[in-house]
């Protein structure tokens, strides 16, 4: 314990900590995320400048207390800053001082020298580098100890007062209260990230077909609003192609639900294959039709388009040989031409090919003859 001082003192005392608190709280509280280390070692000067000590820190404990690390640092000049080598410290190294942290909350050497020898490692550090007196007082966290705030002296020695370690704790409670806001900013908004992840995530899946991966009859209808507006303002061609798998339901009743939807998938891999070239949109539209819709895409381009996929169905590996066929209708919108108007025209393509004895394309196009094959 120091002595008493006189009552002048003391007010001086009083008053110049009030001063420094009110100074290290105006800063922690001002604090974002992200200038939390510079406010924090801000604090760290402030306190380093009262009574002249010679290194102010803060140190973080592992959750399992296995380690730990010096995260702030401030240093008198002319004193050697230790943070980069006191970076995961292992309890092994200086059991007593963890000991000591955990059961007292605080850890106060008046002189390096008169350490217990269960101090041994701890006292090696210290004489590393060249403390006399040093004290460090717990930060607590909803009662659990997470690190601890600590001062050294290097180049005179002190008895620690009651007032001494009473001060330091004010400051170290401080520090743990920004660590504690802190951490909890940043758990909210990493909640954040994950929750806009997940959102989007959402917004796919209500537009995603959950067999094939393709888009669903949503994602086919937004797609379809869409390029029918933009082909019209463009007064570029839209062609839109339906796919329907022939005899599927036979291959259902005779091979069963998974072979079918194997082949479903199958068809829809193929599809991506053969039609899904950039800003061309592919979805099932139900049961075992599929559609394309593929702006700038010619009549032309269409139909050898449909014959390469002809060919590469052939050889979706299922229980029988599967073959499509498929409609095809190119256009360009008028202001007036609605997706309703478009999916009758496509589907009566796909008919004419149906009725026709499958396996094969029928093109029909707004503003030219028909084509088949
Ligand atoms: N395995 C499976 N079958 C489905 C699925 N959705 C629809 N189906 C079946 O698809 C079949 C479609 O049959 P139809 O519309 O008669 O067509 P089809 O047998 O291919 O006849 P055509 O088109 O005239 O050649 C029905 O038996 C449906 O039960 C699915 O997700 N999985």
């Amino acid at each position: 314990m120091t002595s008493n001082p006189n009552p002048q003192s003391v007010t001086d005392t009083t008053a110049r900590f009030a001063y420094l608190i009110s100074q290290i709280s105006t800063s922690l509280i001002n604090a974002s995320p992200d200038e939390a280390a510079e406010h924090i070692e801000k604090a760290l000067a402030v306190l380093g400048h009262d009574d002249d000590k010679d290194r102010c820190y803060v140190f973080l404990f592992s959750d399992d207390y296995a380690q730990m690390s010096n995260t702030h640092e401030w240093v008198r000049s002319g004193i050697t800053a230790h943070k980069e080598d006191l970076q995961q410290v292992p309890a092994d190294a200086m059991p007593w001082f963890f000991a000591h942290m955990q059961e007292a909350g605080r850890v106060l050497v008046d002189d390096v020298h008169t350490l217990p020898p269960e101090a041994g490692g701890f006292q090696t550090e210290l004489l590393r580098e060249k403390i006399q007196s040093m004290m460090a007082v717990g930060m607590f966290l909803e009662g659990r100890l997470i690190g601890f705030v600590g001062c050294d002296l290097v180049q005179r020695q002190r008895n620690w007062s009651d007032d001494d370690v009473r001060r330091m704790q004010l400051i170290a409670d401080m520090i743990a209260n920004t660590v504690a806001r802190h951490r909890a900013e940043e758990k909210l908004q990493q909640v954040q990230v994950e929750l806009r992840a997940a959102n989007e995530r959402l917004a796919q899946l209500a537009n995603e077909d959950g067999l094939t991966g393709l888009s669903n009859r949503r994602g086919l209808d937004t797609a379809m609003d869409s390029e029918l507006r933009r082909m019209q303002r463009n007064r570029q061609l839209l062609t839109v192609m339906m796919v329907d798998i022939d005899h599927f339901k036979e291959l259902n009743d005779r091979h069963g639900h998974m072979i079918g939807d194997a082949a479903l998938r199958g068809v829809a891999q193929e599809l991506c294959h053969v039609l899904q070239r950039s800003g061309e949109v592919l979805g099932r539209f139900g049961g075992d039709e599929f559609l394309a819709i593929c702006p700038q895409l010619t009549q032309q381009e269409a139909e050898q388009r449909a014959v390469t996929l002809m060919e590469r169905v052939k050889n979706v590996n299922t229980a029988t040989p599967l073959t499509v066929s498929i409609g095809i209708y190119t256009f360009i919108p008028e202001p007036t031409t609605t997706p309703d108007e478009v999916l009758r025209a496509v589907d009566k393509a796909v008919y004419q090919a149906k009725h026709d004895g499958r396996n094969r394309f029928f093109a029909l196009a707004a503003s030219s003859p028909t084509t088949k094959r």
